[in-house]
């Protein structure tokens, strides 16, 4: 220990030292100020500063909203993700909805912050708004900070991740628009087609989940639109047009407009529903065709029924002995695999027809539609869909299903009729006994009818085989040479039939 004389000796020599110290230092800093140019000073005066700041092992990016008078598109994406990153903890919000949006949209007020984690890194975002007095505009940013050795792996990939993500909540939110030429087109659509394409909410309330099909089939169509997807590389490589086409046919009522309806709400793509009969030429068809957007289906329906498109080679002859142009199934096919199909990326077309067997062949040649779905009559399986949708009872619940599925199996009945039955009434017992009553009726006018086709074929076999004579000049008729004996008559029959 120190004696206490030497303690006070210590103290007031101290004392003195640190005035003499301070008159020092503040003869130095008037030197500084007198004799140092301003320019070098702040230079001297920012070089201690950062000599002395203790290190931080934090960075943070700020990530404005405009970029060169551009929208940022990392701010766009924050925003749209950090809306499903906010928790309880977050204590102020921002809620807003425009009439048209069907949810909230909710974000961060100012000044809040949220905790994310990437691959178990924490990552801090906060929102700030600064105000500039002077030119009156508020300059908006999200900060995002963490700890300076994940730099690299912020920018390789948290920002995409982040981006990525956001684009998958966008789609999510997006609300499906049905295009046609017969609607409209408004000022005020906030649809992005050009043209005159009219535009109004896709409210089809059709989904995979509804649809009444066989579940492996469906499942199919699944699969294969999620392949499609996610093949942007795949079509790039094999040098074809990012596009994909489906057939759909089958007879009316079985459910074709509701699988594309279940289609566009399933990839949340837009719908352009092309009626061909409205479209004068080739040229304007092309014109149509080029004002559809990206990430679109472009249907149409019935093209059996298009008698334009059913002869690619018809001439456009007229009565009158002009020659009036129109839509040709090359100007179609043009689209759909020729020159023009390169255009706009991730499209889907859909043809629908009740009439496979009436369409011509280049349509149906391997590589030109893409996928061919039979949309046939319901099944056993289909018809549980039906009673969960309609009935809200799972499967085989009641003892009257099992019944039903094994009718529906052995006759023709379309889902739309079965789903017309399934709202007859509230009482489920009521409404499946009508079910039973009404798939039974169907089988008995189904075997009628056969019994009838049968006895008509039989009319015809009888008619036609009367001797050799006959039998020649039939095979003749037909292009073939063939002798046919009475005993296949029948065949005979439908041959003709089909010869006429
Ligand atoms: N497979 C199905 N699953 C669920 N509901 C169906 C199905 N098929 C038909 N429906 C019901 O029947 C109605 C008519 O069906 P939809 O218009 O989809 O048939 P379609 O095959 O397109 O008929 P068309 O050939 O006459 O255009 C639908 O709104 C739906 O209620």
């Amino acid at each position: 220990m120190f004696p206490s004389s030497n303690f006070s000796f210590s103290a007031s020599s101290l004392f003195s030292a640190y005035a003499s110290l301070s008159g020092f230092l503040m003869l130095v800093r008037s030197m500084f100020h007198d004799f140092i140019p301003e320019n070098l000073r702040s230079y001297i005066t920012k070089l201690l500063e950062r000599f002395f700041t203790p290190k931080s092992k934090k960075v943070t990016m700020v990530i404005e909203e405009y970029m060169a008078y551009k929208r940022n598109q990392v701010f766009d994406a924050a925003e749209m993700y950090l809306r499903n990153r906010i928790g309880p903890e977050t204590a102020r919000l921002r809620v807003g909805k425009l009439p048209k949006q069907k949810h909230f949209t909710i974000s961060v007020e100012k000044g809040e912050e949220l905790l994310d984690t990437f691959e178990n890194c924490e990552m801090r975002w906060t929102y700030v708004e600064s105000e500039n007095e002077k030119e009156n505009e508020v300059k908006c940013y999200y900060e995002l900070t963490f700890e300076k050795k994940l730099r690299d792996k912020v920018i390789n990939s948290y920002l995409s991740h982040v981006i990525a993500e956001s684009e998958k909540i966008k789609r999510s939110l997006r609300v499906v628009k049905l295009y046609s030429k017969d609607v409209y087109s408004r000022k005020d659509d906030d649809g992005m087609a050009r043209g005159n394409w009219g535009c109004i909410n896709l409210e089809h309330p059709s989904t995979f989940d509804t649809l009444a099909m066989d579940p492996d089939a469906k499942k199919k169509i699944i699969d294969d639109l999620e392949r499609f997807l996610k093949r942007r590389e795949f079509y790039k490589r094999v040098g074809k047009a990012w596009k994909r086409g489906y057939l759909l046919y089958g007879p009316p009522g079985t459910g074709k407009s509701s699988l594309i309806a279940a289609m566009a709400n399933y990839l949340k793509f837009d719908v352009f529903d092309l009626d061909l009969s409205s479209i004068y030429d080739n040229g304007s068809l092309k014109r149509i065709l080029l004002s559809t957007t990206n990430r679109s289906i472009l249907v149409i329906e019935d093209i059996d029924c298009s008698s334009e498109v059913i002869d690619r080679e018809a001439e456009s002859d007229s009565e009158d002995g002009y020659a009036y142009a129109k839509v040709t199934l090359s100007g179609i096919l043009n689209f759909i695999d020729g020159l023009w199909s390169s255009f706009g990326d991730e499209r889907i077309i859909v043809f629908t027809t009740n009439h496979k067997e009436r369409l011509d062949p280049a349509l149906l040649r391997p590589g030109r539609m893409d996928v061919h779905i039979n949309m046939s009559y319901c099944t056993g399986l289909a018809f549980r869909t039906l009673v969960t949708t309609y009935l809200g009872l799972d499967g085989l619940n009641h003892p009257l299903c099992e019944e039903i599925e094994k009718l529906i199996d052995s006759t023709e009945v379309t889902p739309a009729e079965l789903a017309e039955e399934l709202m007859q009434d509230d009482d489920t017992d009521i409404v499946l006994r009508g079910v039973v009553s009404f798939v039974e009726k169907r089988k008995v006018e189904r075997s009628k009818i056969k019994e009838l086709e049968d006895a008509m074929c039989k009319v015809i076999d009888d008619d036609y085989v009367v001797d050799d004579d006959d039998i020649h000049n039939y095979g003749s008729r037909n292009g073939s040479n063939k002798k046919k004996g009475k005993g296949r008559g029948r065949g005979k029959g439908k041959g003709k039939g089909k010869g006429n």
